[in-house]
């Protein structure tokens, strides 16, 4: 019953990520920085690159976990800031180590860039949104051939170089089509749980009025009936009918008639609280479901009701009124048996002469 009226969300199937996670996965960032740099420190291993590499990656990217905090439309900057942080320090590094000599910190230092340089790839679709994410890729992987094939032609040549250049080419062209893929896959199952969930809806919605229809009402009513048996919070059950509702079709058309059950039903929606539900039992009859009132309320509320709806301003077609039945929950033991004192309040607020509200406490056996 947490709905008042269904509301559709705008598909968002190219959404990247929530700021606090980017912000989280730069923070890994950084840990895996200051890791790897320990690591090389302690071993003896770290190069001049990395002995300046380091530190100006992790001052980088502690300067985007904290410009994440300024401002949520900084996010894009983080995030492209956070991937260039990535690819700029990656490539450059492979470069950088195509141009050295060979010795076994070199090969040591080759040999780790080269298992870190797809995350480049990983961080750009992780980061971005498909199209950016497709550009950054195709950027790095340019910059990233031509650079290795620069600096590896200068030592060894074009005979041993382009088999490297080209098997590099080939395998990074392979990891950007793979994880376009799983975007693209993850981004079509995105889109048909969306789909399927606002058909869900539309099928619970009346066409007419926006609000619930019967098997809205429905579905509704059986949540309340479970939590109903875990917590027996006390309900009402609205009843409310248009009177004389045949003699504005026969008289003015059924699309005026149209026009009047949406405008009655908008209304009544304005007037009832956030927690309550309003839906289209049928024909002219709607139903309201609320909780935690007692029947004074619950009779003061629905006077207030038909006062709203005698009042309602419908130009040349003159006033409509209403008649209202009520019951509530500890009248009678089950959910349906309540359905059915509403549904005889308002028979008898009709045979009454209309325009009133009954409650079905009211209602003596000789009227049932
Ligand atoms: N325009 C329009 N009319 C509808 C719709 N659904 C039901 N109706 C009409 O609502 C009218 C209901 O008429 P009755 O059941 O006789 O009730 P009433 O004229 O309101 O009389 P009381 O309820 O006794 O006051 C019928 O003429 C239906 O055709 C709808 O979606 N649009």
């Amino acid at each position: 019953m947490e709905e008042k009226t269904p509301k559709f969300s705008i598909l968002d199937l190219d959404s990247t990520l929530d700021i606090s996670i980017t912000r989280r996965i730069i923070a890994i960032g950084c840990l895996v920085f200051v890791g790897v740099w320990i690591t090389e420190i302690g071993a003896g291993l770290i190069t001049e690159f990395d002995a300046i590499g380091y530190p100006i990656c992790i001052a980088a990217l502690l300067f985007l976990i904290g410009l994440s905090y300024v401002s949520d439309r900084m996010d894009i900057v983080v995030r492209t800031g956070a991937f260039s942080v990535a690819a700029v320090y990656l490539i450059l590094l492979n470069i950088w180590g195509s141009f050295q000599d060979i010795n076994f910190e070199n090969y040591y230092s080759a040999a780790t860039a080269m298992q870190w340089l797809p995350l480049i790839y990983v961080i750009a679709f992780l980061f971005l949104r498909i199209r950016e994410a497709l550009i950054a890729s195709a950027i790095s992987y340019f910059s990233l051939l031509i650079g290795q094939y620069l600096a590896l032609s200068h030592h060894l040549g074009f005979e041993q170089t382009w088999p490297l250049v080209t098997n590099l080419a080939i395998a990074h062209f392979c990891y950007v089509v793979v994880l376009w893929s799983i975007i693209k896959l993850r981004a079509t199952t995105h889109e048909a749980q969306i789909r399927a969930k606002t058909m869900e809806k539309f099928a619970l919605v009346d066409e007419l009025t926006g609000i619930f229809n019967r098997r809205g009402l429905e579905l509704n009513l059986d949540k309340l009936r479970s939590t109903w048996r875990k917590n027996p919070l006390p309900y009402t059950i609205f009843m409310i009918d248009i009177d004389h509702f045949k003699r504005i079709n026969d008289q003015f058309g059924h699309l005026v008639g149209d026009e009047v059950l949406a405008r009655v039903s908008a209304a009544i929606n304005k007037h009832i609280r956030p927690e309550d539900v309003l839906g289209r039992w049928g024909g002219e009859e709607f139903m309201i479901i609320t909780t935690r009132l007692d029947q004074t309320s619950a009779v003061g509320f629905a006077e207030r009701l038909l006062n709203v709806i005698e009042t309602l301003d419908l130009g040349h077609i003159g006033k409509v009124t209403a008649s209202i039945g009520i019951a509530n929950s500890d009248e009678t033991e089950t959910l349906k048996g309540v359905i059915l004192k509403a549904d005889q309040s308002l028979y008898k607020a009709k045979k009454s002469g209309r325009n009133q509200v009954v409650c079905s406490s009211s209602i003596t056996p000789s009227d049932e």
